[in-house]
């Protein structure tokens, strides 16, 4: 894998977004996702929409929750996504408004990167080592991944080393999307794009130290497939 990577400085994602209050977190990990691999396969960048998955999306939980792979599933059975212009985000559940003429966006499949090829949990590959995820990722695309949000609260700029008494990886609460890693001053990190609007952290973005496994960040990778 390159030494570092930024799909931002490839044109594959889109602006910061704010989930507001509502725990809309993974619709915006997973339409985060579905951009870039949309921009990569189809040459567009489109900003899809979270609204349609809070109202639409019966597997999850809306503003109370959810699972991108849930998400993925959901889309797929949907149809595709719609554009944030045309369903447009409220940040409470309402009746779902979907429609299929609507479509900007389709994926065929998706792919958990913490599981084997058959999908079986277990055999951890392609996210548990940094360099996979970081080789995934330069190959491939921005990646949903969940981690444990606590040390994000009180972010503000740099490259975030909580303790790991901080960042229990097994409490793992947050969805967000792996946009990009490098080196600051010799310190490795993690790009984030947070879903908390342009004012969190660094223009909307979270820098995690990128070693040992931090917050959880290699347990639950994930991507749509579009062909
Ligand atoms: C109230 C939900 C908040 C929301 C978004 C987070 S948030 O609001 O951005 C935030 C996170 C942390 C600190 C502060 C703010 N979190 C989620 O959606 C998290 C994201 C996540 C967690 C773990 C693994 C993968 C993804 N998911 C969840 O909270 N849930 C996952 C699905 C679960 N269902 C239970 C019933 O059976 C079906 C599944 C409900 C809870």
């Amino acid at each position: 894998a390159p030494q570092s990577w930024d799909w931002r400085d490839h044109g594959a994602v889109s602006p910061v977004k704010d989930q507001g209050m509502c725990g809309s977190c993974w619709a915006f990990s997973v339409t985060g996702n579905i951009e870039g691999q949309w921009f990569l396969k189809k040459g567009k960048l489109l900003s899809l929409s979270e609204q349609e998955l809070v109202d639409c999306d019966r597997l999850d939980e809306a503003c109370g929750g959810g699972l991108p792979s849930n998400a993925y599933e959901a889309i797929e059975k949907l149809g595709g996504l719609e554009t944030e212009t045309d369903y447009r985000y409220t940040g409470h559940k309402q009746s779902c408004g979907f429609s299929s003429g609507k479509v900007a966006a389709y994926i065929n499949s998706s792919v958990e990167l913490s599981k084997d090829e058959n999908g079986e949990a277990g055999v951890l590959h392609l996210c548990l080592v940094n360099a996979e995820i970081a080789a995934w990722l330069a190959e491939n695309g921005p990646v949903s991944v969940a981690l444990n949000a606590f040390a994000m609260q009180f972010y503000r700029k740099g490259v975030s080393r909580p303790l790991k008494i901080f960042c229990n990886p097994w409490m793992i609460d947050h969805a967000v999307l792996l946009v990009g890693y490098g080196e600051r001053n010799g310190v490795p990190f993690w790009a984030i794009k947070n879903s908390w609007g342009e004012d969190y952290g660094e223009e909307g973005y979270y820098y995690l130290y990128r070693g040992s496994r931090l917050c959880g960040i290699n347990k639950m990778c994930s991507s749509a497939v579009v062909n």
